[in-house]
Order: structure tokens, then sequence, then C-alpha cells
């Protein structure tokens, strides 16, 4: 569908989810630029370039044991060795093993030349410098080696360009010897909760007050996902604070989210913000909770770059739903994050689930494996978009598609899991 000719007043004109998703990725394909980072801030962050491994890993054929190398042919006909010295981890033997002599070693210790197995020191008897191995031609030669190049080939490319930085592929690059890594600039992300209701935790709460809870969920996604976020706290139910604060905030960054605001009581007033600022791009989803949801821009910041704009829902189970299923992948792409989003899983439902056609009901549930071994799903209980304890309490959305008036019990159903589409998932304690 055409966006520039989409109605934003017809009730039946709303975005599937696909088109949503389709509308906020094609038009802002342009990536943020590559920066040097120290590995130390750079997890959460999306490779800018490929990694060559530059060298071996291990760099030497080493020992995986503590214990004596020799060579692994000669356990088949003899028992006894002759120790001529040591190969410790960080000071190598730099000799040569003759037939019948073998090295102590460490692990992790270089493998002295002319041996190629280690046996371990509690297969051995030691007098003086003389080893017996009683069981000898029991092991078997290459035993206890770790190989050089194993793990990682030099010249191998290890890690694509727009790998997501976590604490494996961290370890990967230190261990190649990089101490900086060239990824995608972070996003610089601001995030403004609106409503005079709002009140920062912390402060007394008014009789008529609510405290301020998707400043806090949004922050923690978006740092989970490696962006640079900047919290400009609370905006009162007024154009003219809304206007000014989001005109300020577009010259720092290159993304600004708002919740609340957004839908079409008197003091929402976040749409006429940016309509005045920048455009509308789309306003409305076939989508439960999340059917409010604004996106667009602010006009151009200092850098003469658009500042993109997305306005969420006040209700904080459509924040979370909204930033998992829309704004995460809007900020993967911008940052440079080359997988796809992950495909849902399908799981059996254990409840019948009712929901209405021409939109998408994420329900938060519970799934686990049956006593036969099925995947199967049950949601947290009640789904009221401000009850954030379903979110808590959940492992993952369950999808009641656009075209589904009900999930009849024991029907299969899709599941998006907290922990492939949650950023900074954290499970409950059970
Ligand atoms: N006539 C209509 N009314 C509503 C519609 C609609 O389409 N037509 N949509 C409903 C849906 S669905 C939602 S979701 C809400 C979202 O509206 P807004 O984005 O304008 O959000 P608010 O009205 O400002 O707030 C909704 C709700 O959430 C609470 N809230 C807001 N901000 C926070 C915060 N930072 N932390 C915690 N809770 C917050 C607020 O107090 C309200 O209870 O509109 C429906 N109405
Ligand atoms: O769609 Mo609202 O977003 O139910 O909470």
């Amino acid at each position: 569908m055409s966006l520039s000719c989409f109605d934003f007043t017809d009730k039946k004109n709303q975005l599937t989810l696909e088109e949503a998703r389709q509308a906020l990725l094609q038009p802002t394909s342009a990536q943020t630029p590559a920066v040097r980072l120290p590995l130390q801030q750079a997890a959460g962050c999306y490779l800018a370039a490929p990694i060559i491994a530059p060298i071996n890993v291990p760099q030497n054929t080493n020992s995986a044991m503590d214990g004596f190398a020799l060579k692994g042919t000669e356990l088949a006909r003899q028992q006894q060795w002759q120790l001529i010295g040591e190969s410790l981890a960080g000071q190598r033997f730099s000799g040569k093993v003759e037939a019948g002599e073998c090295v102590y070693i460490t692990t992790g210790a270089p493998l002295p030349d002319g041996t190629d197995t280690v046996v371990m020191v509690e297969q051995c008897q030691r007098h003086e410098k003389q080893i017996n191995i009683s069981d000898a031609a029991s092991i078997k030669p290459g035993s206890n080696v770790r190989q050089a190049g194993e793990d990682i080939r030099s010249g191998q490319t290890l890690l694509p360009a727009g790998q997501a930085l976590g604490s494996a592929q961290l370890g990967l690059l230190a261990s190649l010897g990089f101490s900086e890594v060239s990824v995608h600039q972070p996003l610089r992300v601001a995030v403004f909760s609106t409503g005079n209701e709002v009140t920062a935790p912390g402060l007394p709460l008014p009789g008529d007050g609510i405290y301020d809870t998707n400043r806090f969920t949004l922050q923690a996604m978006l740092q989970a996902l490696g962006c640079q976020v900047t919290d400009l706290g609370i905006l009162p139910d007024d154009l003219g604070s809304i206007r000014a604060a989001l005109a300020e905030a577009r010259h720092r960054h290159q993304l600004v989210l708002t919740s609340g605001g957004v839908s079409m009581g008197d003091a929402d007033f976040v749409r006429s913000a940016l309509n005045e600022l920048g455009e509308t791009r789309f306003w409305k989803l076939a989508l439960r909770p999340g059917r409010p949801f604004a996106f667009g821009h602010l006009g151009q910041n200092d850098a003469g770059q658009t500042c993109l704009f997305a306005g969420l829902p006040g209700n904080p189970v459509a924040v979370v739903v909204t930033f998992m299923l829309l704004v995460q992948p809007l900020i993967q792409q911008l940052q440079g994050c080359q997988q796809r989003l992950p495909a849902p899983w399908r799981a059996s439902s254990i409840e019948h689930l009712k929901s209405r056609t021409g939109r998408s009901d994420f329900h938060r549930g519970v799934f686990s494996i049956s006593s036969n071994g099925q995947l199967q799903v049950k949601t947290t209980g009640p789904q009221g978009s401000g009850m954030l304890t379903s979110v808590h309490q959940g492992n993952c959305l369950i999808r009641i598609a656009d075209d589904q008036a009900e999930i009849p019990a024991g029907a299969p159903v899709d599941i998006y899991p907290f922990h492939e589409w949650l950023p900074g998932y954290r499970g409950t304690a059970e």
C-alpha cells in the first residue's frame, strides 16, 4: 500500500505488522558509519567489516594436559622413557626429543620437536629421570594434543560484516590479538515519556498519578541492543512543550522514541508535534497491544541527517511489544546488523484463545515441553496491556494472526520466544 495516500482516520486501513515492518525498514536503509571501539565498549555492536584471522589459534601445537610428551608410535612397544627436560606454558623446551625420550609438559605448553602425544601424569610413575607407563599400549598416539590452528586458521574469515558482538565473539577477537574493533557506530537514541499523570520513580505519587515505567523498559532494551541512550525525562501533555523537546532532541540523536500521547485523546499531542516538525510515515497498526504507533521523522539534525521518530503507545506492555516487533528490527538495520529476524516457533496451544480477524493479537505466554516431547504454550493469564507482570511471567509472545478469530485448544500457533526477541530478557526465577 502507498503510505503517502494512507488514510489515518480509516479504522479498517490499519497497517498489518508486516506492512509496518516493510515501511519502517525500506526507506531508511542508511547505516551508521564505522567507528573503532575498544573491545570493552563493543558489546552489543555490529561488525562494520569482516574479521580475517591474522594468526592461528592456538598458535602452537600444545598440550591439553599436564603430563609427559613423547612419540606416540613408541607406546605400542615400550613402557619406559628417559626424562630429558620440561616444556612449560610460556617457556618451551627448545631441544629435540629422540627415540625413548620424553619431556615433562604442562597444559598449554608447546609440544617439543619429535613428540606428538601427551600422557597424563596420573598414568605415569616417575623414578628420578625414568618415566614408566604400565598400560602404555592402551594409549592412543596423538592423545591430549591440541593442533596449531585447530580452532581458527590464519587467513580464515572468522566473522562476517554485520555480526552482532556478544561474549563469545568478543572473546574470539581478543584471542586473535585485537584490542579494538571496527563496528557500526552505536545509534544515538533519545527517550521521552509523556503524560501529566506520569511521575518519575523516587518522587511521591500524586493521587491521580502513575509511576513512569516506559522510560526504564525502553532504556534497558536499547542498551541491550548496544545503543547510546539519552534519558530526556517526562514531557507534559502540552503541544508546545512536546514540540520544543522533540525539536531540541533531533539535533543530538538519530532516533527519538516517546511513549504515550499518540492515540485519539484530547491530550494526545505527539502526532501533531511530529507533523509540525517533520512527517508522519504511518500511524495505527492492526496490532494488539500496540495499535496506536506513529512512525516518521523529525526533520534534519545538525549534521544534515534525518532524525527518525517512533511514538510508542503509553500502555507498558504495548511499549514492550511494539519495541520487540518494530523498533528493534529498525535499530538493528540502522546499526548494520545482517542477521534476519528470527523465525517464530510453532507450538501447540494448551488453551482455547480468542481474538478478532483483521488484527494480530500478541498474548504473553509460557512455552514448555510436554511429557510426550511436544512444544506447547499457554497464556500467562489476564492480558491487559497495562499488566507488565505478564511480560515478567512469560517467556514468549503468542501470535493470533490477522486471519484467525480463535485458536482451538490443541491447535498449532506461532510463538516468539523472549530469549530471541526481547532485548535484555531475563527469565523468572522459577
Ligand atoms: N478512542 C480511542 N482510545 C484509545 C485508543 C483508540 O484507538 N481510540 N487506543 C487505546 C490503546 S490500544 C492504547 S495502547 C492507548 C494508548 O494511547 P496513548 O499512546 O495515547 O497513551 P496514553 O493515553 O498516554 O497512555 C495510555 C495508558 O498508559 C499509561 N502510561 C502512559 N505513559 C506511561 C509510562 N511512561 N509509564 C507507565 N504508564 C504509562 C497511561 O497512564 C494510560 O493508562 O490508548 C487507548 N485509547
Ligand atoms: O493496543 Mo493498546 O496498545 O491495547 O495497549
